[in-house]
């Protein structure tokens, strides 16, 4: 069978051609690269990758299929998917389909034959630029053409649910903010036995705090932090209420924002499953799950209510944050994992912790008021 070429152009001009797999067409999007060897299926699912064409580093993709566990959303959320040897024949026990198949079931364009290697140096040394992905017979003048146009700032809202859903559970009442969740965070959080409501990005604070949750947890999601509307004035309501909160990535993000804090897009970002991380309190390293492409400013914390807690030990980002005097934490990477390490899941025993001591600490001066 004759292979379809497909064609890569990047805004700095350079351009690939490859062979097509999964859907056929035309696909524009920001390029970023992630260096897990495993884990494309936690990838493309992940609704923080939405608008983004990813390029794998490790050179094999494909090769164990797709099953039906390893969803962190209900379908792929990337824009392309860019790899260096696109394996035919998966292998492995769970699988169920192909990647190819599960592409173009869900019509996302993929190119194989790629040196991914070249496009990564490119991305460090220019940084993250955008780029179209195209089975169609194209010239590069085109292409640059039609690279002109901005991308989308709308992301957030393109992911998050419509409607709010409640999980039951015997545990802390927590509420999730849907920026973009992965089903890591959910499944942790169930774990822990918690009762989860999840709601839409743009749930106001009173429609919150009448669910009386015993937690707000701040999901991950794609874009700018500063594109999502409404959420920082929310979330300044939320720690002036003192009700414990707990931000994962995107959520981190909107956190530091809530606090006067800034963010920044950074040059390249860190994607991946192996970024060691310092608890600055303990001097402990955590290998981490990561993904993101905007960080909190290290000069902005200065004059905020908000401690380092953890850095990034490769070059120095704002990892995470707590509140000084609110019940409130945050951090920049994956303690879901999903994919990569689960050396982080103690954060979330760290939540229903500070959920449980605010409910004691609330209900004692609640006992001291009456006496
Ligand atoms: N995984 C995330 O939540 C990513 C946050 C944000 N979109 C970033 O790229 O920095």
């Amino acid at each position: 069978m004759s292979k379809k070429i497909a064609t890569l152009v990047l805004e700095d001009g350079s351009s690939f051609v490859g062979t097509a797999f999964g859907s056929e067409g035309e696909s524009i999007g920001e390029i970023v690269f992630n260096t897990g060897m495993t884990g494309y299926q936690e990838i493309l699912t992940d609704p923080s990758y939405y608008g983004q064409l990813v390029v794998m580093t490790y050179p094999l993709i494909g090769n164990y299929g797709i099953n039906l566990e390893d969803f962190e959303s209900v379908k792929p959320r990337v824009f392309g998917f860019v790899v260096k040897e696109y394996a035919e024949s998966p292998s492995h026990w769970r699988s169920k389909k192909s990647l190819d198949q599960f592409l173009k079931e869900h019509r996302i364009i993929g190119i194989a034959g790629i040196d991914t290697r070249m496009i990564t140096r490119k991305i460090r040394e220019k940084g993250t630029m955008k780029a179209i992905i195209t089975t169609n017979e194209i010239n590069k003048e085109e292409a640059l053409q039609k690279l002109q146009s901005p991308l989308r700032n709308d992301q957030v809202s393109q992911v998050s649910i419509k409607q709010p859903f409640n999980l039951p559970g015997r545990g802390s009442r927590v509420v999730l903010v849907d920026y973009g969740y992965k089903q890591g965070i959910l499944r942790e959080l169930l774990e822990r036995h918690c009762e989860v409501t999840v709601v839409p990005y743009d749930t106001n604070f009173e429609t919150i705090k009448n669910l009386s949750p015993d937690g707000v947890l701040l999901s991950n999601g794609p874009g700018d932090p500063k594109d999502v509307n409404g959420a920082v004035e929310t979330i300044k309501e939320i720690i002036a209420n003192e009700i414990p909160l707990f931000g994962i990535c995107l959520g981190h993000q909107l956190f530091a924002l809530a606090n006067g804090a800034d963010t920044k897009k950074m040059k390249f970002g860190h994607r991946g499953v192996n970024h060691p991380v310092k608890e600055l309190e303990t001097n402990k390293i955590y290998m981490t799950s990561q993904n993101h492409g905007y960080s909190v400013s290290n000069d902005s914390v200065n004059n905020c209510p908000l401690k380092v807690t953890h850095i990034a030990i490769n070059d120095g980002t704002i990892e995470g944050l707590a509140h000084r005097y609110a019940p409130a934490f945050s951090v920049q990477y994956h303690p879901e994992a999903s994919p990569g390490p689960y050396d982080s899941t103690y954060l979330f025993d760290q939540f229903i912790q500070l959920m449980r001591n605010e409910k004691e600490r609330k209900k004692d001066a609640q006992t001291s008021w009456n006496k």
